[in-house]
């Protein structure tokens, strides 16, 4: 059996504008790329007849698994496959905003886009996900567009530690996008022009790359998730008043994850002790490059 690294993504910034025709979101987002956290055991097996072998352990999927479908995908490009055994020991709770379903599936097709030479077309990875193909691109951070799949590659901002925290607060993408358009009818939140999210991320950007101190960094789904829990406001008034040697601190993609970044590991680790001893919430927490 080979292992692959998968990796999860978080949103720097995120801003939502309005649904398109198809009801999803065009979005403006500086993606980042932490880990890996889950490994992909593959082992290409014997004989041309046979099913393939999926097993996700720890953590229950629902639904069709994604290394199921980026299979399907490859086979129905035409990629001559043979049956596959794929395990993975999850880790990441489903569904946290730090699209590691998606990192499983991008690490499967980036296995196979290897061995077997493919030129996968961006475009076709984003109808089988939206960040996949920042996923697949080469950097650790980008700018991204459209829904997610339009990307400018940056210099990948290296020498920060982000403290992940994953709280046990469920809402679904579907949810929180829904919950944000409602907001927006009652005159509750405001969309920023797609210019301007442009700009405040590249800005942002570059203050990350200096190192400098930002704080709260944007993300329209703030104040849905805030709603859900306290833990939120708890969470972000600790980044603000105790973890002086923060950079900057938010939300990843639609929750539930938040994050805080730090320059220094051990300052990391050492949040990391206080989120979980001061922060009345089951939450998995993790120290990640
Ligand atoms: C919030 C983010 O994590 C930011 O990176 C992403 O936009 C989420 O994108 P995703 O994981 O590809 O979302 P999916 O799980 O495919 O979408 C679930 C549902 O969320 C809504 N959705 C999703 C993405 C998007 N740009 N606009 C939407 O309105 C749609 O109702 C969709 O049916
Ligand atoms: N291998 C897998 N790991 C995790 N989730 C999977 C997997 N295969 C399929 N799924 C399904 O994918 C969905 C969640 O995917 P993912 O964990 O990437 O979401 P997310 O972190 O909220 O991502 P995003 O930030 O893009 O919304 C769930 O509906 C889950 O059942």
């Amino acid at each position: 059996m080979i292992y692959i690294p998968s990796y999860i993504k978080i949103n720097l910034t995120l801003r939502v504008f309005v649904p398109r025709d198809d009801g999803y979101h065009e979005i403006s987002t500086l993606f980042h790329k932490l880990g890996p956290i889950e490994w992909l055991g593959i082992r290409r097996l014997n004989g041309s007849n046979r099913d393939d072998i999926i097993n996700s352990h720890n953590i229950e999927i629902s639904g069709t698994n994604i290394i199921s479908r980026a299979i399907e995908f490859l086979r129905s490009k035409s990629v001559k496959l043979p049956p596959i055994e794929c395990n993975i020991w999850k880790v990441l709770p489903v569904g946290s905003g730090i699209g590691a379903g998606s990192g499983n599936g991008a690490a499967l097709l980036e296995w196979a886009s290897t061995i077997y030479d493919l030129i996968l077309d961006p475009a076709e990875l984003a109808k089988f996900g939206a960040d996949i193909p920042f996923f697949l691109s080469k950097t650790k951070t980008a700018l991204a567009t459209g829904v997610g799949e339009r990307l400018k590659l940056l210099d990948p901002l290296t020498g920060i530690y982000a403290l992940l925290a994953i709280p046990n607060i469920k809402i679904s993408t579907a949810e929180a996008y829904r919950e944000l358009d409602e907001s927006r009818k009652r005159g509750e939140a405001e969309i920023v022009p797609v210019s301007f999210a442009i700009y405040e991320a590249l800005n942002l950007y570059a203050d990350l790359e200096k190192k400098r101190r930002i704080g709260f960094l944007p993300n329209d789904f703030v104040a849905v998730l805030r709603k859900k829990s306290d833990f939120y406001d708890g969470f972000f008034d600790l980044c603000n008043s105790t973890f002086n040697n923060s950079l900057a601190w938010g939300l990843s993609g639609s929750g539930s994850s938040v994050f805080c970044l730090f320059t220094d590991k051990h300052e990391a680790i050492k949040a990391q002790e206080l989120v979980s001893s001061k922060l009345e919430c089951d939450c998995k927490t993790f120290v990640l490059e």
